[in-house]
């Protein structure tokens, strides 16, 4: 699977750029500020209907224009679909090869694309919610089955809260408490189910980066079981936190709520981890999931590389770009400095050079 043509059309600083990309590697370069990762934030856009920048459709649209448009074509087992979504004010509409889609199941996982970006090694380091939400959207990504769970629940919690903040009583409470457990439990047996089949990847990849010098795991914080005995669990916490619940007005327990930790060497990566450490658990967990996805959904996904120059060192980066010459995926790569990512080693480069928000290819001479 790859893109052949991309166009971004009134879309963040872009007025007009289109890009026929290398099957391989192509390479966005320029100064700073001056749209490379909104070209990214494009295509991943494309990919999932969300931007990375948890930024509300309204800001994607050039200032000043009414509507913003990103347009692909994606090549996939030699068939060719069109994929294209329209920013209007607060509306986003979306087409496949130009027919309007209704729902948003039908438009993911059109153009699966994975990205690391300088932010996610933060994550490492953050608050909860988001490690969650890094597992999430990878195990989103491998079964879109699990999105639509997650969305059960958090409607369910919604509706909870909005009840509990009113002061309900607890008949009225009672139905919503048996269907919280339910997808709860259920999201979290999904968290579980995707990291035991990450988990394992993860650990041999950090090995390989710290060349057997340091283990990493990865655990989640309720333990394995049936979904019965999850749902249990998860009725028992409620129980302990009702009181509380009643007195602050919203939902204490639950996926919504769950701490996922990262360790390295035994410890907690959060508490204890250096920047080193976080990067390298960030980079194995990246590189899990590409290998993972590929194998579930049997196609390469696209990968999009923000500006990962400053956030690895030497040895990571070999690791890295070692990594991306041995698979056949496409790969589309933000950087300030154009030669040193040249010598990677990759056979086939495109590089675009981006100026003020369009392409230039001979002012970046
Ligand atoms: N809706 C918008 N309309 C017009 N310009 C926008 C809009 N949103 C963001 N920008 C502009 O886009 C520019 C940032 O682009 P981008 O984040 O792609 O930079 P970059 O080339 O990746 O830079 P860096 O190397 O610093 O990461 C800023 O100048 C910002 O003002």
């Amino acid at each position: 699977m790859y893109l052949r043509r991309l166009v971004l059309h009134n879309f963040r600083n872009l007025e007009h750029v289109e890009i026929l990309p290398d099957r391989r590697f192509n390479i966005l370069w320029g100064a700073n500020a001056q749209g490379k990762t909104n070209i990214l934030e494009g295509l991943y856009l494309l990919g999932h209907l969300k931007s990375f920048r948890g930024s509300p459709g309204s800001d994607m649209i050039r200032r000043k224009m009414p509507a913003g448009r990103l347009f692909a074509e994606v090549m996939r087992d030699s068939v060719l679909t069109t994929i294209e979504l329209t920013f209007r004010g607060q509306q986003k509409s979306a087409r496949i090869n130009g027919k309007p889609v209704s729902k948003s199941s039908e438009f993911l996982g059109l153009f699966p694309t994975i990205l690391f970006s300088p932010e996610e090694v933060g994550l490492a380091r953050g608050y909860p919610a988001g490690r969650r939400a890094l597992i999430d959207r990878a195990a989103f990504q491998a079964e879109p089955l699990f999105l639509e769970r997650a969305r059960a629940y958090q409607r369910c919690l919604q509706q909870r809260n909005q009840l509990l903040k009113e002061g309900c009583d607890a008949s009225q409470l009672s139905p919503w408490n048996e269907n919280l457990i339910l997808t709860g439990a259920r999201l979290r047996l999904d968290r579980i189910t995707y990291l035991q089949r990450l988990v394992p990847q993860l650990q041999e990849i950090y090995r390989q980066i710290t060349a057997g010098q340091e283990e990493a795991d990865l655990h989640y914080p309720t333990s394995a079981g049936t979904e019965k005995e999850l749902r249990e669990g998860f009725r028992k916490e409620l129980e302990q936190v009702a009181v509380q619940e009643r007195r602050l007005g919203r939902t204490l327990a639950g996926p919504h709520r769950d701490d996922p930790y990262f360790l390295v060497g035994g410890h907690s990566l959060r508490q204890y981890g250096s920047q080193g450490q976080q990067r390298s658990f960030m980079l194995a967990f990246k590189t899990a999931q590409i290998i993972d996805l590929e194998k579930i959904i049997g196609q390469q996904p696209v990968l999009l590389l923000d500006d990962m120059t400053g956030e690895l060192d030497r040895q990571r980066q070999d690791f890295f770009f070692q990594f991306l010459r041995s698979r056949q995926g496409q790969v589309f790569v933000t950087t300030t400095e154009l030669q040193a990512m040249c010598n990677k080693g990759f056979d086939d480069v495109r590089s675009f050079c981006v100026i003020k928000g369009s392409l230039n290819n001979d002012a970046c001479q």
